[in-house]
C-alpha cells in the first residue's frame, strides 16, 4: 500500500501521511484532503510504502489538483533545505515557495488567452474613415497584418481605442487555449550595446568562461561603475542559448530604468514580480517562466521560488540590501537562497553590490566566490568626492547648517540638482512641552511620537497608532508644545522658503505612497522639474540622476552609538549608496555629511578609504569580537503582556542548549526595543564557531521547545542568521 506524505500548511516540523484514493498522485502535485475538520491543500512530497502511523486510521485524499507537479525535483530540493536549515515547518516552506493563487487553488495550467480579429466589416473597412482617430486607426490598421492578444492591444493601443473598435464591431473579441510559445529566443535584437571598458571586459568574460557550471561571482563594483552593464552582456550569450535568466532586485518600484533597460537591449518580453502585482499576474509570470516562455524574470525577494524550465543564470543586484532577508515566518535570505539554487541547478550566480555584506566580503576574500572588482566609474564620470561638516557650535536653520545652505545655493545656480538625505519622515520626531519638559509617547512602544503638520497628527512609527496633534501638554497644561528635532516635512518647507526660486520634492512613503506616484516623481526628476530632492533610505537604492552634483546628509550621529554590531557596516552602506548618487554623469559630484563627530574613526575611514578599505577592518573587528562570519548565530525572540513570562520562556531554552559545550548562549536580554505594540520583547542568542554545531544542536531541540511549558502563552520566534536585532 502506498503511502502518500503530504506538505501541508500546518505549523508542525513533519509530513502529514494519507493514502491514495484511487489514483496515486504524482510527488510535487497539489492534492486536497481533510484534516480535522477543515480542507487543505498541500503539496505530495513523497510516496513510502510503510508510515509511522496506523496505517488503518489514514484518511484517504479526497482530490488530486494537477495531472503535473508544480514542484520539480529542483524546487523540492530546495523546499528541504529550506526547512531544514531555517528549522521551519515543511508545508510552511512550501506555501512560501507557492504563488498565492496556488495556494488558493487555481489551476496551475495557463488559462485561455484573449485574441483580437477582425470582423468581417473590419476587413473591409476603409481606413481613411478613422483618420480623426489615430490610435484607432492604427490598431485596425495593425490587426490586418496580424493578431494580438487583447492585454497586448490594451497596452499598445489603449483600453479606450480597443474598446471603441470593439463597440462598432470592427473587431472581435477571441479566447483561445493559451498555446505555450517560447519563441523569444529568436527574437532577440541587441541594441544600445556600449563597448565595455576594460574592468568590465574582465569581468564578463570571467562569467562567460562558467556559463555550464556552478561558479559564484562577487561583482564588487563602485557605484555608477556599470554593474548593470555587465549584467546585461553576462546575459547575452546566455539568452542566445535559449537558457533562462533569473535577477533579484530589491525594489522594482524604486527603479523602473532598470527594468526597462533589459526589456531594451534584447527587445524581448521580460517577466516582473513585485508586490504590487495581483495574484493572477503572478501566476501568469510562474507560469510562463516554468514553461520556458519568458528568457529574463525580474523579481524582488520571494521570486528567487520562480521555476524556470532552462536555467542559465541567476542574478542578486544589491546583494547587501536588508529587504532580501524575510523577517517573518519563514526568514530566510533570498541571496543564500540564490546560492543554494545555482548550485543545485548548476548554473553561475553574479552577486552585485558596490558595498558588499561582510559575509559575501569574506566569501570572496577566502576565495569561495570569484571577487570580481569595478574600481572606475563607467563613461565619463568621475568618483564623487566626500567629505564631513563639523557642526557642533553651528546653527542650524531646519537641520542644516550656513556653510552647507550656501553650497547647495552654488549648486543650484550650476543649473544641478542637489539630493538632501534625512532618515526620519514626517515633520519632528518628537513634540515636547516647553515648560515642563513632557514628551508625548506613544504608551504601547514607549517612545515618542512623531509629529506629522500635514496630516494634522502624532503618529507612533514603531505601531502606526496615532492621534490628533494636542493643543496643550497633558501634564502641565500649558500650550507652549514645541517641534523637537527635524524630519522630511520640516525640511521641504524650510528649503521652500530659503530657496523661493527652486522647486523641491519631497519622497519617503509619506509622499510616494502608490506606485504610480512613485514613478511620476522620478521621471519629473529626471525631466529636472525639481532642483532640490529630499528624501528617506527611498532615495539611496540604485537611482540614476545624472544632474545630481550635491548629495547631503543629515543627522546621522545616532547611528554612530547603536548597540547593534552590524549598525556599522549598514551605516557604511547607506552613505556610500547615498555618496554614489552624486556626479554620475559629466558633471563632478561631492557627497558633504553634516556630524557633530568628525572624528568618528569610521566617517574617517569612510571619507579618506572608501567602503572597501572600511570594509576589510570591519571584518578584522568581527573576528577579533568573534562575530559572524567568523561565527554563526541563531537568534530566539519572545514577546508577552508580562515580561515575566518572555524571560522565563527564554531561560528554559537556554537551559535547553547548556548541555552543548560550543554553543554560546547569550540572554536571556531585553531586545534593542524593549516594548513594542503593549508587548515586552526579549531575545536570545545562540553563537557557534562552525555552522553544522550549531545546526545540530538547535535540530536536536527545537521540537523540544515546542513542548514547553511557556510555549503556547508567549509569541516567538526562531531566526538563523539575524541581521536584526531590534
Ligand atoms: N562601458 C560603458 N560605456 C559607456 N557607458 C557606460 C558603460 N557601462 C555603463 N555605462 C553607463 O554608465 C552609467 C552607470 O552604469 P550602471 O547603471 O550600469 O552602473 P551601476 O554600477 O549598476 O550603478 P549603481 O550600482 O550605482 O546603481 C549608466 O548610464 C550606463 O549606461
Ligand atoms: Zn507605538
Amino acid at each position: 500500500m502506498s503511502i502518500i506524505s503530504i506538505a501541508l500548511p500546518i505549523p508542525k516540523r513533519q509530513l502529514f501521511d494519507y493514502l491514495a484514493a484511487d489514483e496515486i498522485p504524482k510527488i510535487g502535485c497539489r492534492v486536497r484532503v481533510s484534516f480535522g475538520p477543515r480542507k487543505l491543500i498541500g503539496v505530495v512530497w513523497e510516496i513510502n510504502q510503510e508510515s509511522d502511523w496506523d496505517k488503518n486510521k489514514l484518511k484517504k485524499i479526497e482530490q488530486i489538483i494537477d495531472a503535473q507537479p508544480i514542484f520539480d525535483a529542483t524546487q523540492r530540493k530546495l523546499c528541504s533545505w529550506l526547512a531544514q536549515y531555517y528549522k521551519h515547518p515543511i508545508g510552511d516552506v512550501v506555501q512560501s515557495a507557492m504563488p498565492v493563487a496556488l495556494r488558493k487553488g487555481e489551476s496551475s495550467e495557463a488559462k485561455p488567452t484573449n485574441y483580437l480579429t477582425l470582423t468581417d466589416s473590419g476587413k473591409t473597412f476603409d481606413l481613411s474613415n478613422l483618420s480623426r482617430a489615430p490610435k484607432q486607426y492604427s490598431l485596425l490598421e495593425k490587426l490586418n497584418k496580424v493578431e494580438l492578444t487583447k492585454s497586448q492591444a490594451n497596452q499598445d493601443f489603449g483600453i479606450s481605442a480597443v474598446k471603441a473598435l470593439l463597440d462598432k464591431e470592427l473587431i472581435q473579441d477571441v479566447s483561445k487555449p493559451h498555446q505555450i510559445n517560447t519563441s523569444w529566443q529568436q527574437q532577440i535584437v541587441v541594441q544600445g550595446k556600449p563597448q565595455a571598458n576594460v574592468e568590465q571586459a574582465l569581468a564578463i568574460s570571467s562569467v562567460e568562461a562558467k556559463l555550464a557550471e556552478f561558479a559564484c561571482f562577487l561583482l564588487d563594483g563602485i557605484t555608477g561603475s556599470g554593474k548593470t552593464e555587465v549584467y546585461l552582456q553576462a546575459i547575452e550569450p546566455v539568452l542566445k542559448q535559449g537558457k533562462q535568466v533569473l535577477i533579484l532586485v530589491p525594489e522594482i518600484g524604486l527603479t523602473p530604468q532598470t527594468v526597462h533597460r533589459f526589456k531594451y537591449r534584447f527587445g524581448i518580453d521580460v517577466g516582473i514580480l513585485h508586490s504590487g502585482l495581483t495574484n493572477t499576474e503572478r501566476l501568469q509570470v510562474w507560469q510562463k517562466s516554468k514553461n520556458g516562455e519568458l528568457g529574463i524574470v525580474i523579481g524582488t525577494r520571494s521570486a528567487i521560488f520562480t521555476p524556470m524550465l532552462n536555467p542559465g543564470l541567476l542574478i542578486v543586484d544589491e546583494e547587501h540590501d536588508a529587504s532580501y532577508k524575510q523577517q517573518d515566518g519563514l526568514r530566510y535570505h533570498a541571496r543564500d537562497l540564490a546560492v543554494v539554487r545555482a548550485h543545485a541547478e548548476n548554473t553561475p550566480l553574479i552577486l552585485g553590490t558596490a558595498t558588499p555584506a561582510l559575509e559575501t566580503l569574506n566569501n570572496a576574500l577566502t576565495g569561495k566566490y570569484h571577487h570580481l572588482q569595478l574600481q572606475q566609474r563607467a563613461g565619463k564620470a568621475s568618483v564623487a568626492t566626500k567629505h564631513v561638516f563639523d557642526i557642533r557650535q553651528q546653527p542650524l536653520q531646519f537641520g542644516i547648517a550656513q556653510g552647507m545652505l550656501d553650497r547647495i545655493q552654488q549648486h543650484l545656480e550650476q543649473g544641478s540638482q542637489v539630493m538632501l538625505f534625512i532618515n526620519r519622515r514626517g515633520y519632528a520626531p518628537a513634540l515636547m512641552c516647553h515648560q515642563c519638559g513632557h514628551v508625548e509617547h506613544c504608551h504601547r512602544c514607549d517612545k515618542p511620537f512623531t509629529l506629522h503638520n500635514q496630516l494634522y497628527k502624532l503618529q507612533c512609527h514603531h505601531c502606526g497608532s496615532a492621534k490628533p496633534i494636542p493643543q496643550q501638554c497633558n501634564q502641565c497644561q500649558s500650550n507652549e508644545l514645541n517641534a523637537m528635532g527635524v524630519g522630511t516635512e520640516q525640511l521641504e518647507i524650510g528649503l521652500n522658503k530659503y530657496f523661493p526660486n527652486y522647486s523641491n520634492i519631497r519622497i519617503d512613503s509619506d509622499s510616494a505612497r502608490g506606485k504610480s506616484k512613485l514613478d511620476t516623481m522620478l521621471n519629473s526628476i529626471n525631466n529636472n522639474e525639481h532642483q532640490i530632492l529630499i528624501g528617506t533610505q527611498i532615495l539611496s537604492k540604485g537611482h540614476h540622476f545624472p544632474n545630481v552634483t550635491l548629495v547631503l546628509i543629515l543627522d546621522i550621529d545616532g547611528a554612530l552609538f547603536s548597540a547593534d554590531y552590524r549598525a556599522a557596516e549598514n551605516l557604511a552602506q547607506l552613505i556610500t549608496q547615498l555618496a554614489g548618487r552624486a556626479g554620475r554623469a559629466e558633471k563632478p559630484g561631492e557627497m558633504w555629511l553634516q556630524t557633530h563627530d568628525p572624528g568618528h574613526p569610521l566617517l574617517q575611514d569612510l571619507i579618506n578609504n572608501g567602503y572597501g578599505h572600511f570594509a576589510q577592518y570591519a571584518l578584522l573587528e568581527r573576528k577579533t569580537a568573534n562575530l559572524p562570519p567568523y561565527t554563526y548565530q541563531a537568534l530566539f525572540k519572545a514577546q508577552a503582556l508580562n515580561p515575566k513570562d518572555a524571560h522565563t520562556f527564554l531561560q528554559n531554552v537556554a537551559e535547553l542548549f547548556s548541555q552543548y559545550s560550543d554553543v554560546w548562549c547569550l540572554g536571556p536580554i531585553p531586545a534593542l526595543m524593549e516594548k513594542r505594540q503593549g508587548q515586552y520583547r526579549m531575545q536570545l542568542l545562540l553563537q557557534a564557531k562552525q555552522r553544522s554545531v550549531l545546526q545540530h544542536a538547535l535540530g536536536q531541540q527545537v521540537n523540544q521547545i515546542e513542548t514547553l511549558f511557556l510555549a503556547n502563552k508567549v509569541r516567538w520566534s526562531l531566526d538563523i542568521d539575524p541581521q536584526d536585532f531590534s
